[in-house]
């Protein structure tokens, strides 16, 4: 399908455009169960590198189901596509020179992975946000939970459809022991080190 489309390159570099920005541009990926805290902490880091004239945007899951990617469900299928494409968009918003955070579940490694491949060495920062089960279904923002158990809800991440751990995160954010302004204060503390901020 691809055959007769030629690639044309852009006058102005990646390289130009996070200079003109002042930082690096990279992903910060957010994965984990419903309810862990992706959407939370991606925008709570969000507003801090806002704050820091950092030039960011979140992507966030539900959001982008109502638009871009209106149509895909939670077969395994759906939800590999649905990774996939925010992975390219993610990868457009990095080549503009921005900082993207991505709150998705995207719960298998494979489709991680190939999402980090995307990516330059140091590009893809993969946060695990790390929360038991029992803590999202406690906490059960949206009521899912009681609707998977009941059976409303079919394929229910961590209920009856898998949710694979990261083996090799850059970052694991444990949000069932801190509050969200001690996770944020991680996940910045992190990019400082990293000379990325
Ligand atoms: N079956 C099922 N399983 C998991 N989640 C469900 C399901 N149905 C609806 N929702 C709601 O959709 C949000 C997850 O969408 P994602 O795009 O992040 O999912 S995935 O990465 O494609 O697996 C998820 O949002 P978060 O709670 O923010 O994770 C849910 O609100
Ligand atoms: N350290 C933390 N980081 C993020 N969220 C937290 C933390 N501690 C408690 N929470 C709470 O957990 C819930 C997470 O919900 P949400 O951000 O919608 O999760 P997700 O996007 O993973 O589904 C929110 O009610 C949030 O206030």
């Amino acid at each position: 399908m691809t055959e007769h489309l030629v690639w044309h390159p852009s006058l102005v570099t990646k390289t130009d455009r996070q200079l003109l920005n002042g930082h690096k541009s990279f992903v910060l990926w957010f994965t984990g169960l419903s309810g862990s805290g992706k959407s939370t902490l991606a925008n709570e880091v969000d507003r801090q590198l806002y704050k820091l004239g950092v030039k960011s945007y979140v992507l966030d899951g539900d959001n982008i189901r109502h638009g871009l990617n209106k149509g895909l469900g939670f077969s395994q299928e759906d939800r590999i596509e649905n990774i996939r494409r925010i992975g390219e968009v993610s990868r457009l918003f990095v080549d503009s020179g921005q900082v993207v955070l991505t709150a998705f579940i995207s719960p298998l490694r494979e489709d991680r992975e190939q999402v980090r491949k995307l990516f330059e060495p140091g590009e893809f920062i993969e946060v695990f946000i790390k929360c038991p089960l029992e803590v999202c279904e406690q906490r059960d923002v949206k009521g899912l939970y009681l609707k998977a158990r009941r059976g409303e809800i079919r394929e229910f991440t961590g209920i009856s459809s898998p949710y694979e751990i990261p083996l090799k995160p850059e970052l694991i954010i444990d949000t069932a022991l801190g509050e969200v302004a001690e996770s944020a204060r991680q996940v910045i503390d992190y990019l400082r080190g990293e000379g990325l901020i």
